[in-house]
């Protein structure tokens, strides 16, 4: 078995302006990604970067391209199947946390599993651990009104990694957050993803984070490239 989790080959993506013109954001896009590897993807605002993580989670279409995962083509499935897919395969960390304001935080973690249709005892005992490894274990009561934007941050890393994904996509997740607060962040994800043997595809505009992935991506008229 090949352990090349994600592949996206000759991606393009066209959007239509609200004054008709036609914006080409992605011209020819491509990536592999392996289990367990931790790649960065660069690029200037507007360069494509969201659109890109969109269709590798099959939440946007392309406009020609393949998207494989695990080898399988997935871009022409049904929306079912791709909710399945991301449940099963995917976990997400966003710029804005996007927790639910009723929920506290061993609830926002165990929303994962309900999603998955997964939640058991075991469920609840493994969002525990998660949030104490993420040094949470005295705040798993807290709502997200009641955490600074650090801990909320974590408080989504820990719902990203429940489900033992194969690949966590991270936008921006220290864009709210101030220098250190974003660090210790950053270090987070990082060591539970490989804890967890889980991929990272993470999106940032600060070179100092993107160095410490082990693959650092550019994304530059349209296309990926290595650095
Ligand atoms: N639904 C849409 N309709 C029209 N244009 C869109 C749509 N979604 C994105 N775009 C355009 O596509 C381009 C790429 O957007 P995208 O959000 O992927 O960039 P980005 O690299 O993530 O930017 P940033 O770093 O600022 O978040 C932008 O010029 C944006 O205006």
């Amino acid at each position: 078995m090949s352990s090349e989790i994600l592949k996206i080959e000759n991606l393009k993506k066209s959007f239509k302006s609200p004054n008709g013109s036609v914006i080409e954001v992605l011209k020819g896009a491509d990536l592999s990604l392996f289990k367990g590897e931790s790649a960065s993807l660069r690029g200037e605002s507007g360069a494509g970067k969201t659109t890109f993580l969109n269709i590798a989670a099959c939440l946007e279409t392309p406009s020609s391209g393949g998207v494989y995962w695990d080898g399988l083509k997935v871009d022409g499935l049904s929306n079912s199947k791709q909710a399945k897919l991301r449940s099963g395969y995917m976990g997400f960390v966003f710029q804005s946390y996007c927790l639910i304001p009723e929920l506290n935080a061993l609830e926002n973690v165990l929303f994962a599993a309900r999603i998955a249709d997964s939640f058991n005892k075991k469920t609840i005992s493994r969002a525990k651990e998660i949030l104490e490894k993420v040094g949470l274990s005295d705040r798993m009561g807290h709502m997200p009104h009641q955490m600074s934007g650090g801990e909320r941050q974590r408080v989504a890393i820990a719902r990203a990694i429940l489900n033992r994904p194969k690949v966590i996509f991270a936008d921006e997740p220290t864009g709210n957050l101030d220098e250190n607060t974003g660090l210790e962040v950053m270090d987070m994800l990082l060591d539970l993803c490989e804890v967890e043997g889980a991929a990272l595809l993470l999106i940032t505009h600060n070179p100092d984070f993107a160095r410490r992935t082990s693959r650092n991506l550019v994304l530059r008229s349209g296309k990926i490239f290595e650095e």
